[in-house]
């Protein structure tokens, strides 16, 4: 619901947060952990104001805030956000008015404040829940239909489709933070004419742009959530790229999904943006006329007029050699959230439907965020056409699949007239040569 907290007037007396463009205005305050960079301090949790941090551990301290807003920063002040995930909506949204208030223009606060804030300049940052189990769906139309006919022809989207939130499960130990640097897999490769398969480092490398969904309150084993309580359990959302090597994939993936071609990296922005601050940019939800509407335990009039999100989204890439040059991440895709065939609240609710049980740090993707039309598609291999139809750099080189070198970097933003802008802050990944290169 829309409170005083989105209020687009608001002015902090942090003056960076009030610059044109700046992401984390004082109607966003999304959460992280940090420390300061290169000391052995524990990490602690944050939340970020212009090009400041509100150091949890030291508001709680300082004995700033009373009641559940109190409560809710000492649970944030440790080196993950499990526990202030697992004390609920209620309590994530008495810190946010709390801090909304006292980072206002005029605050009485500020004084004692200011002695919270770190400079994002000066800090690194962690992974912001230890995640207990990822959960990556597989939620654009588009994209299932784009990749399906590359994998597939003949039969591009599978029938289920428009009927279950399709996934799989993830891998959680190579969940790593924005600036995170991997290798270049080896895996089983089989080109369609050769007999057998060889070890080699993937050929395909390619990006998954996608969200990433904070699982706040869990519930009980044996007991779903339903639609209409859905969103409440969930924490926030920030930008995460599910890598993956297309070749490794292409073998190993029937009959039951990807392996070892999406398990070496995932890449995740450090802030996480809570379901509070996204209430403004909530769009209705709706499918093509002539598509089946969903079964009941995944409908809900809510679902309908406001279940969609307007997300906007974008991927960079920077060559080795353009960084080399000093020339900036180049934009290669833009697309919307708005665009995904199955909702936040669907994705927990069919998550549950049969018992299982979710809990606080759990981890969702949204899948790939492919849109409509081909240059809103969300990986390489959807833009490129399977590789057949390169595209060329602004220095001309040419991309099919990643380079060794190259960084990708996914930026997210909401922004609508009447609202303020809020942004996510990039996600940004570097392709290492394989181990044996
Ligand atoms: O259609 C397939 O066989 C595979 C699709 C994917 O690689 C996508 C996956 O990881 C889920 C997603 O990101 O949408
Ligand atoms: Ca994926
Ligand atoms: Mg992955």
């Amino acid at each position: 619901m829309i409170n005083e907290t989105h209020d687009p007037a608001l002015r902090s007396w942090v003056a960076s947060a009030n610059a044109e463009g700046a992401d984390f205005t004082i109607q966003n305050l999304p959460f992280a952990t940090f420390r300061r960079r290169g000391t052995t301090d524990s990490l602690r949790g944050g939340v970020a104001i212009g090009d400041q941090i509100v150091d949890l551990a030291a508001l709680s301290a300082a004995g700033l805030l009373q009641g559940m807003a109190a409560t809710a920063a000492k649970a944030g002040a440790g080196s993950t956000l499990n526990p202030l995930m697992a004390l609920g909506a209620p309590a994530w949204s008495a810190l946010r008015l709390a801090l909304s208030r006292a980072l206002r223009d005029g605050a009485a606060e500020q004084s004692r404040l200011q002695a919270c804030l770190v400079p994002q300049a000066d800090v690194e940052y962690g992974l912001p829940a230890q995640i207990g189990d990822y959960t990556d769906f597989y939620t654009s139309v588009h994209h299932a239909t784009n990749i399906g006919k590359l994998f597939r022809p003949d039969n591009p989207l599978l029938p289920n489709y428009k009927w279950v939130p399709i996934g799989y499960h993830g891998r959680s130990s190579s969940i790593g933070i924005s600036g995170q640097r991997f290798r270049r897999p080896l895996g089983q490769l089989k080109a369609p004419d050769a007999e057998g398969p060889v070890l080699a480092p993937s050929k395909r490398m390619d990006i998954e742009l996608e969200l990433g969904i904070f699982i706040g309150t869990g519930n009980a084993q044996g007991e779903p959530i339903t639609m209409a309580e859905a969103e409440t359990h969930v924490f926030g959302i920030c930008l995460l790229n599910d890598w993956s090597a297309r070749d490794i994939q292409a073998w190993e993936y029937q009959p039951l999904g990807p392996f070892l071609s999406k398990s070496f990296a995932t890449t995740l922005s450090p802030w996480v943006v809570t379901m509070e601050a996204l209430a403004p940019y909530r769009v209705a939800f709706s499918r093509p006329d002539g598509d089946p509407q969903p079964l009941p335990y995944l409908d809900s009039p809510a679902n309908r007029e406001r279940g969609a999100l307007d997300i906007r989204l974008q991927v960079l890439l920077q060559s080795q050699r353009m960084r080399d040059a000093g020339q900036a991440p180049q934009k290669l895709i833009e697309t919307s959230y708005r665009h995904a065939y199955w909702t936040v609240a669907q994705m927990v609710t069919h998550h549950t439907i049969n018992g299982c049980n979710l809990q606080p740090g759990d981890l969702f993707g949204s899948g790939t965020l492919s849109g409509p039309t081909l240059d809103q598609a969300g990986a390489l291999i959807e833009l490129t056409q399977g590789g057949k139809q390169p595209i060329t750099l602004a220095n001309g080189e040419q991309r099919t699949f990643l380079e060794d070198g190259d960084t990708v970097v996914l930026r997210g933003w909401c922004e609508k007239p009447g609202a303020a802008h809020i942004g996510f802050g990039d996600c940004v990944g570097t392709l290492l040569p394989a181990a044996t290169a």
